[in-house]
């Protein structure tokens, strides 16, 4: 069953995670290696202040290694963040976290305490893979549908690495449109909360601009698409997907693209890079000033409206 954020949600997972924050040593995130900017919490930087972080791109066997490699060079510089991606396909990669923990946290090791860190991250992305992985058994429960790690225990990883118990599952992106989109691609937000083809047809756009050639390899497509809809339609013909009368069924050829991107079908592709998510950011912050500007206006206004009817009282 899937977490629906709602303001009180997000306020209780922040109050948890501050009350926690002093007894943790590092942090680290888990971010989707396809989606490193839509699948990151803001509030993790807030909240972690000047503590080491690890930023672990997981699920990276499905996204675009050159890609991915830009990513971890613009985390480290942009952030000061140690970043390295994983898959947890390769446990014997998972094993290597708490090397990466020891050397960012030198003087915890020299007094021979354990490494107190807590594993954060938005639904989907692998925690609870990865935790089970580094603890050798199932601790917390796995699954394809988004939010399934209810709780964390305190868990004594035994090679000195302690995991914090809270619950370490943030809220995705909320303030950014082509976000929501990439994480719904993803399947890190449930399907039935967009419009399904519609996020089919985010997916086909960026596919036909940033892999042309793997899409028209997997889908034995000769010529190029001009457009989203063509290339699901496309999908649809080779693949059968037709509706009584012969037209194309559009929701079957939107789930065809959908669940072999999602399984690496397709092949090994982001959804974004580090140049789109500069630009987006600064979109999303001249929005939130918009707003903002907004607010107070309406403040203003309400304001002298008030100190007008006390002068005619
Ligand atoms: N291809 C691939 N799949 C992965 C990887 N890591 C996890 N998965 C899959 O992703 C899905 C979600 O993994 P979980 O470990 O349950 O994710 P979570 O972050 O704990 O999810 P919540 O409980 O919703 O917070 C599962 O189907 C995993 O098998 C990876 O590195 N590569």
């Amino acid at each position: 069953m899937a977490i629906q954020w709602y303001p009180g949600h997000m306020h209780k997972a922040r109050k948890e995670i501050e009350e926690v924050m002093p007894q943790v040593d590092l942090v680290i995130e888990v971010l989707d290696a396809r989606i490193p900017y839509s699948s990151e919490n803001p509030m993790v930087a807030q909240l972690r202040g000047d503590k080491p972080c690890i930023k672990l791109l997981n699920k990276s066997d499905l996204a675009d290694p050159k890609v991915t490699e830009q990513w971890i060079e613009y985390l480290e510089r942009e952030q000061g963040v140690k970043a390295s991606a994983i898959t947890t396909l390769q446990p014997a990669m998972v094993r290597m976290i708490p090397d990466l923990c020891r050397k960012l946290v030198p003087h915890r090791d020299v007094i021979e305490k354990d490494i107190r860190t807590m594993i954060m991250g938005i639904p989907n992305v692998g925690k609870s893979t990865i935790i089970n992985t580094l603890a050798g058994r199932v601790i917390a429960k796995t699954g394809n549908e988004p939010a399934v790690t209810k709780t964390q225990q305190r868990i004594n990883l035994r090679n000195g690495i302690v995991l914090s118990d809270t619950p370490g599952i943030l809220w995705p992106k909320v303030d950014n449109e082509a976000s929501s989109y990439r994480l719904a691609v993803t399947g890190a937000i449930k399907d039935t909360a967009m419009e399904y083809e519609d996020v089919a047809m985010f997916a086909a756009e960026y596919f036909l601009k940033a892999y042309p050639e793997m899409i028209c390899e997997r889908y034995k497509i000769d010529n190029l698409p001009n457009s989203d809809f063509e290339l699901l339609e496309e999908i649809g013909r080779k693949r059968g997907a037709l509706r009584p009368g012969g037209r194309i069924d559009l929701h079957k050829a939107s789930e065809l693209l959908l669940h072999e991107f999602r399984s690496g079908k397709i092949g090994q592709l982001s959804l974004e890079t580090p140049a789109m998510a500069e630009i987006e950011k600064i979109e999303v912050e001249r929005i939130m000033a918009e707003k903002e500007q907004a607010r107070l206006k309406k403040l203003e206004l309400s304001k002298l409206k008030q100190s007008g009817k006390r002068h005619q009282g």
